[in-house]
Order: structure tokens, then sequence, then C-alpha cells
């Protein structure tokens, strides 16, 4: 008998382009979400155009900020949102704000409307919440949300380095989708061939595109942007993460419990997945296709771009495979010797 069965979760609305922010009262109309919004946003995207966003949602919104990502966050946010009798929730911002709202309205029952202002990473439309706690880090699964609103002049007029860390984040499907393959192998972990094919095709393209993406091109925000959704769509085919998260995520979180928001989210990963790439494939492989692109982008490829020491690059890469349980190459731990041989020989340390 066939029993297998699946259930994706998208969102209804994503709605991308110049000046969109100003269709959000359209959006929110077209999603028939009432009554009193909670915004959770961070400090520079609320001034930014938090007045902005408020104005376009009506129903007189409540706000929360958010300096820190975490549970304690979370429950804040979920405390706001009965405290203020709030009926849907708007994360606005990069990806700290835009996971405490997922979550938050996950545990609420409420919906949410995603607005990143940065290109920076592919939360903005998937249905995982990826929240850090102690020495570990959380993928917890959350209804996506219902409408993505991504401005492009917004996002365009953002830091550069947003959105090549959001290049970086898309770059490292390869290496996230060679772990998953491996996992499925080795481990008989579910392995969805329409998600990670999806998630490699969308690194393949943005790597195609890598010598028109400039800085100060609305263009290039919106290329980006494109890439962001379609990578979260992976993710929601594939019910987790896998599709765009393997060891050089774990690197990159453990990176972040060694030296908290030293880089940002989407560098470290790309530095990560060039680290990766060569374990997989070793001299011959993909790293040298992955740190050329990374370059072209302007993405750091180093330990010092990022602003690392050679031996935190060595301690992430020994100790990753603890951050949580999820089969990489990393296997069981990788010795120093390997550790070091792969960051020396691929030139980030
Ligand atoms: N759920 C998922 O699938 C994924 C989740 N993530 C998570 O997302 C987080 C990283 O996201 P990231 O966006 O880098 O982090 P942040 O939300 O911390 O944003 C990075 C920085 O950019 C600032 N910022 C945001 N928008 C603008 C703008 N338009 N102009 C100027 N500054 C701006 C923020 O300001 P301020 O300091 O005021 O906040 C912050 O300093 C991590 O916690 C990561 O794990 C990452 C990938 C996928
Ligand atoms: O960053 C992500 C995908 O790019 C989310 O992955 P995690 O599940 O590792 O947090
Ligand atoms: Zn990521």
């Amino acid at each position: 008998m066939f029993e297998k069965s699946t259930w994706i979760k998208l969102p209804r609305n994503v709605v991308v382009g110049h000046g969109v922010l100003d269709d959000l009262g359209d959006v929110v109309a077209d999603l028939s979400v009432a009554g009193r919004p909670l915004v959770v946003t961070s400090p520079t995207p609320n001034d930014l155009v938090g007045d902005r966003v408020r104005a376009h949602l009506g129903g007189d919104p409540a706000t929360v900020t958010v300096e820190t990502a975490g549970f304690g966050a979370v429950e804040r946010v979920v405390d706001a949102a009965e405290a203020e009798s709030a009926t849907y929730l708007v994360g606005l911002g990069g990806g700290k704000p835009i996971d405490t709202a997922k979550m938050a309205a996950d545990r609420l029952g409420l919906g949410f409307i995603s607005i990143p202002t940065a290109a920076s990473h592919d939360g903005i439309v998937s249905g995982r919440s990826s929240i850090p706690e102690g020495d570990t880090r959380h993928s917890v699964a959350a209804d996506p949300p219902l409408a993505v609103v991504a401005d492009t002049e917004v996002i365009a007029a953002a830091p550069w380095e947003l959105t090549t860390a959001g290049c970086a984040d898309i770059v490292s499907n390869y290496t996230a989708v060679e772990d998953w393959k491996l996992a499925h192998r080795l481990q008989d972990v579910h392995y969805s061939e329409y998600a990670g094919e999806l998630a490699r095709m969308t690194a393949e393209l943005l790597v195609e595109s890598a010598g028109s993406i400039k800085q100060g091109l609305e263009e290039s925000a919106w290329v980006v942007v494109k890439a962001l959704v379609s990578s979260g769509v992976a993710m929601s085919i594939a019910g987790s993460s896998r599709p765009a998260s393997g060891a050089e995520h774990l690197f990159s979180h453990r990176l972040d419990r060694i030296a908290p928001d030293r880089a940002l989210h989407g560098h470290q990963v790309g530095v990560g997945s060039i680290i990766v790439a060569y374990l997989h494939e070793g001299e011959k492989g993909m790293w040298r296709n992955i740190r050329d692109a990374l370059d072209v982008i302007g993405a750091p490829t180093t330990a010092a771009d990022l602003g690392f020491d050679d031996e935190t690059i060595i301690e992430a890469l020994t100790t990753a495979h603890r951050i949580r349980d999820r089969y990489t190459i990393l296997g069981n731990g990788i010795s120093e010797a390997a550790a070091r041989e792969a960051a020396v020989t691929t030139g980030v340390i």
C-alpha cells in the first residue's frame, strides 16, 4: 500500500520590487488578516522604515524591538502580543527580528508577514526559525510567513555587506546539498530530489550572475532576493533546512558561539563552504569555483576577511559537529590536522 504523504507550507503572497512597501495595505487586505498588528523589528530597520510600515498596516500597530536573538526574545514578543491583543505579527528587518516573529507567531497560532530590509539570508521566506540557545542552535519548524514584502529600493540602500552575505548564504547551498546526499547515503536520512535540485540550481544561477551583482544596482537586490525566495521554498519543500544548511552552517553556528556578532551569518557560511567543498572532493573539487564566486561578489573568502584568527577557525571546524544532530562530511568530528590541512590548502588561513 502507498503510504507516503507530505505537507508543504509556502507563503501565499511574495511581493518583490521597487517601492512595494507602499503596497502593504493591499497585501494585508488580500490576506484577510484583520485587527491589530504587532511589528517585531530591530533598532535600525525600525528607524529606517518603521513609521512607513506602520502607516500602511493600519490597525493601530504595536511595536516590539528585538536586540538579541534567542528564546528570551521570542517570549518577550509572545508576551507583548498577548498584552497588546495583537491578531497578527509583522517581522521587519534582518534575520533576527524575522526569525523571532516567525517563531512567536507559531507559538501564538497567529499569521505573520515578513518584511526584509536586507537580503542577508534565506530565512526571509522559509518555514524555519534558527534560534541560538547556550552552546547549541535550534532549527525550529514554524509556519512560513503568510506574505513576504521585499522592497528592493530599501534593500538596495542597505549596507552592501548584507547583500553579499545573502549571496554567500545561497552559494553555500552547494555544500549543504552535498552533505544532505551524503547523510542520505550513509545514514538513510530522507532526501528530496526536488528540494535538493532547487537549492543547487539556485546557487548555480546566482554564481552565473555573480559578475553582474554590483553595489548600488537595485537590479542586484532583485536577483539576490529572488534567489533567497527560491532557497526558502526549497527548505519548505524539504520540511527542513537541509537543502540550505550543511557542515558550513555548523561551522558558522560554532563561530557564533565562540565570538557572537563578529561576522555576518552569510559571510561565515560562505567561508565554511569553501572548506567543506574541499573536504568533500579534495584538491580538484568545487572549492575553487565557490571561492572565486564569493570573491567576484565581494564576500569574504579568508579567516582574516571575517575577522577571525587561524586558531578560531580550527577550533570551529573541529567542534562544529557538536552543534546539532545533523550528519555531514564532518561526521563525528574531524582531526585538528585535517582541519588545518583543509583551511591552509584553500587559503582560508
Ligand atoms: N530561518 C532561517 O532559515 C535562517 C535564519 N537565519 C538567522 O538570521 C540571523 C542573521 O540574519 P541577519 O540578517 O544577518 O541579522 P540581523 O537581523 O542581526 O541583521 C544584521 C544587521 O543588519 C542591520 N540591518 C538590517 N536591515 C538594515 C538596513 N536596511 N540598513 C542598515 N542596517 C540594516 C541590523 O540592524 P540592527 O542591529 O538594528 O538589528 C543588524 O545590525 C541569524 O540569527 C541566523 O541564524 C539565517 C539564515 C536562515
Ligand atoms: O541558515 C539557514 C539556511 O541558510 C538555516 O539553517 P539552520 O537550520 O542551520 O539555522
Ligand atoms: Zn544560512
